[in-house]
């Protein structure tokens, strides 16, 4: 009978690789028994020798996230650990052990890693996500950017993971309801690595921190009292990655650097113009601030190392047509100089100068 219960589950949860325990198996194959009984009025419960299914097993069990990150190919994982492991450095080292010390123990401790770019965090965090994961523990790998989320295996932007609202106070909490799959998934998880973390507000750690003493104090009442509910967690980054921090600063001010306005004309010319009332009628101004349909506004403000995508084609053999994205490089009086960075010409400098358009 237990032979069709992982074709059916593995359809129900949508997980075609799905595996499951011989325990597991035991507990489907129980509740399966038990609706064939109620058919004909009769209760497991009535036969002594029969075992019972667990519930708090079944409902675990139908947790997709925690199954998800039940997943993991054990024997994968753990020669994945074998190779990067023998290939940490003394420092990495340190990190790895007093990390894994806080999870076997239960010590809820909170670190931080900080090193420059390039300097073996992400391989630190993939080191010790394999070592976990190997030992079907659960590790969260999440990182304030989604660029930097794909870095790490399983990992996810933070906002998204811990439903983060997107507008924080030092009041707000995760939008998790008690009791969801995921406030259960966050109750079993054994350490949250949070990559990136100096970009991120300290308001966001808050809401996560106050979450988790939530969730975790109906369980352990001293919960509440310790960060992150008494989970490890493990911060890393960069802080001169950060964006530098300007007092009531503008997000120009922020960002840094000098902008450069482009105007689409500098002026109307006396041609176009129908005498002194059309002019009253229609100052420039007002004819400035129109904006049409397929053509780009009046003034735009660009600065170095900004992205930037053409909207018309000007020389599809060099690469710039419609579409096309690049970065800023040098801002001329009238001409952009840019790099290409997509299509077949990646890499390239090329000159955008001034054109005519007019509307499609
Ligand atoms: N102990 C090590 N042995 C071999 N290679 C390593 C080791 N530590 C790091 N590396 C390699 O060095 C490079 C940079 O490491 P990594 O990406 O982990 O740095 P990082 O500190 O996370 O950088 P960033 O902050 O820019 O993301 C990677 O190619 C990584 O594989």
């Amino acid at each position: 009978m237990s032979d069709d219960i992982p074709n059916k589950q593995r359809r129900a949860f949508g997980f075609p690789s799905m595996n499951f325990k011989e325990d597991e198996l035991q507990h489907y194959t129980l509740i399966e028994i038990e609706q064939i009984l109620h058919q004909h009025e009769w209760l497991l419960m009535d036969f002594n020798d029969m075992p019972k299914p667990d519930l708090k097993v079944l409902k675990e069990l139908g947790n997709n996230l925690w199954r998800q990150e039940q997943q993991y190919d054990v024997k994968k994982e753990g020669e994945e650990h074998h190779k990067l492991f023998n290939q940490l450095n003394p420092e990495q080292q340190i990190v790895y052990k007093a990390v894994l010390e806080s999870v076997y123990n239960n010590m809820g401790q909170l670190f931080f890693l900080y090193g420059a770019g390039g300097t073996g965090k992400t391989f630190v965090y993939k080191t010790i996500i394999s070592k976990l994961r190997s030992e079907k523990r659960i590790v969260l790998p999440v990182a304030s950017s989604g660029i930097a989320a794909l870095l790490l295996p399983g990992g996810r932007k933070a906002l998204s993971r811990f439903k983060i609202p997107l507008i924080v106070t030092e009041d707000s909490i995760c939008e998790i309801k008690k009791g969801t799959m995921l406030a259960e998934l966050l109750i079993k998880t054994n350490l949250i690595i949070w990559d990136e973390a100096p970009m991120s507000h300290r308001h966001t750690f808050e809401v996560l921190d106050r979450t988790l003493r939530d969730f975790l104090s109906t369980e352990d009442s001293s919960a509440s009292e310790k960060p992150f509910g008494g989970k490890t967690v493990l911060l890393g980054g960069d802080f001169r990655q950060i964006l530098p921090v300007i007092p009531n600063g503008t997000r120009a001010d922020t960002v840094g650097g000098e902008a450069k306005e482009y105007l689409s004309s500098h002026s109307i010319g006396k041609e176009d113009t129908v005498g002194a009332d059309y002019e009253a009628l229609y100052p420039v101004e007002y004819l400035n601030s129109l904006e049409f349909p397929g053509l780009p506004k009046h003034k735009i403000t660009l600065k170095k190392g900004v992205p930037i995508m053409l909207l018309r084609n000007i020389n599809q053999k060099e690469g710039m047509c419609n579409g096309t994205r690049m970065i800023v490089t040098n801002l001329g009086e009238i001409v952009i100089e840019a790099e290409i960075v997509t299509g077949t010409h990646v890499g390239k400098k090329v000159f955008i100068p001034r054109i005519i358009l007019s509307p499609p």
